[in-house]
């Protein structure tokens, strides 16, 4: 059928008109069943609430054959050799140029890594009701799930449904977890911290630093763990299934299916962050750009909708806990400076980085560390 541009304004205008976003907003979340409730209902095109700007949505990555670097930690723990040196230099390099890097071979047990993707499954395909106890928008809560943490203030939802917990600070009760995901989110994410250390000491070299400096500067004291659920979509080219974004601490630890769709922003390209069985991603956040003064760099990244699925992710992030009553101030570290290098950031706190985060909008591309430049 042909028709005007006129008609086809009209046509807009009724839609719009006819269109109560807050309240489509409320009635989604009431269900407390979240973007896979949707799904399970049947729903075979998206509600206009999930739809993102068009001009946004180019999802092509780059047809050449680049990927972030993968590094073996294989022989970290072995003596006698200067496997250790190397794998400082890879973790610099990969921390320069990408801000993201997979590693192999870290000591997390392959069945571990199975059961912490299949538990994540597990809680967001159990029985509605069950899933709805944890429904919640109330970020002082050590557990709880929902859809898009920024689901009222952004300008699109996403699609995909997120439980959150705080490891740390404090300790974390079990039975505040979900029962169908409680012991192997325990016991993954004491292996996490574990090598999450290990990562701090390889980066505190990585900048010539004592080996204990960033753990130190308690940058491991905070955990926050989010396992994501991205659900097979029915129109997959409207949406994402999580917008492109920095990380706000200092370190993620990501472990991802073998389903894809990561993204990573890396010279003016969108690469395909593709899957490596038993290989863990790990990326630098905007903390870490702050602390080394722009040495290191917070990638942008994204998550494709797609028409496969459900996708599994575990993210674990390395940050300073937002409720913190006096959270401990960052800025660049001291020993990288020099008259050349001088602070190019003023001293922040996590609190501050995260008001930011909120008042700004992701879709923008001033990021958010701009506003703290000196
Ligand atoms: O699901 C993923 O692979 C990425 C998730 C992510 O970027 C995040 O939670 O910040
Ligand atoms: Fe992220």
């Amino acid at each position: 059928m042909v028709t005007t541009d006129q008609e086809e304004t009209t046509q807009t205008d009724v839609e719009h008109v006819g269109y109560d976003r807050d309240k489509e907003l409320k009635v989604l979340d009431d269900t407390k069943a979240g973007v896979k409730g949707l799904v399970d209902a049947g729903l075979s095109k998206l509600p206009k609430i999930f739809v993102h700007d068009r001009h946004e949505l180019n999802t092509s990555s780059a047809t050449n054959n680049v990927s972030i670097p993968v590094i073996d930690l294989g022989s970290l723990h072995k003596e006698g050799n200067n496997s250790r040196h190397e794998i400082i230099e890879k973790v610099k390099e990969a921390c320069e140029k990408w801000g993201f890097f997979q590693v192999v071979n870290h000591d997390i047990p392959q069945s571990v890594l199975d059961d912490m993707l299949d538990g994540m499954r597990r809680f967001h395909e159990q029985d509605a009701e069950l899933k709805r106890e944890f429904y919640s928008r109330d970020i002082t809560k050590r557990v709880f799930y929902n859809t898009n943490f920024n689901f009222y203030t952004a300008k699109s939802v996403s699609w995909r449904d997120t439980l959150y917990c705080l490891v740390s600070p404090g300790s974390l009760d079990p039975h505040q977890l979900p029962s169908i995901c409680r012991d192997i989110t325990v016991e993954y994410s004491d292996h996490v911290k574990k090598l999450s250390l290990t990562l701090l000491e390889l980066l505190s070299e990585a900048l010539g630093l004592e080996r204990s400096y960033l753990k130190d500067i308690d940058c491991g004291e905070g955990v926050f763990m989010v396992g994501h659920y991205y659900p097979p979509c029915p129109e997959p080219e409207l949406t994402w299934g999580i917008e492109g974004h920095t990380d706000i601490g200092f370190i993620t630890i990501l472990l991802q299916d073998q389903v894809g769709g990561l993204q990573v922003f890396h010279e003016s390209q969108w690469i395909d962050v593709t899957p490596i069985p038993g290989a863990l991603i790990i990326n630098l956040g905007d903390m870490m750009q702050v602390i080394t003064n722009d040495k290191f760099i917070s990638a942008k990244h994204r998550v494709l909708a797609q028409k496969i699925g459900p996708r599994v992710s575990v993210a674990m992030f390395l940050r300073q806990h937002v409720q913190e009553e006096s959270p401990r101030m960052y800025g660049p570290i001291k020993e990288l400076l020099t008259e050349e290098n001088p602070a190019i950031y003023k001293e922040m706190n996590m609190t501050d980085l995260v008001k930011m985060v909120y008042t700004t909008k992701l879709e923008d591309d001033v990021p958010p560390l701009k506003h703290f430049r000196l």
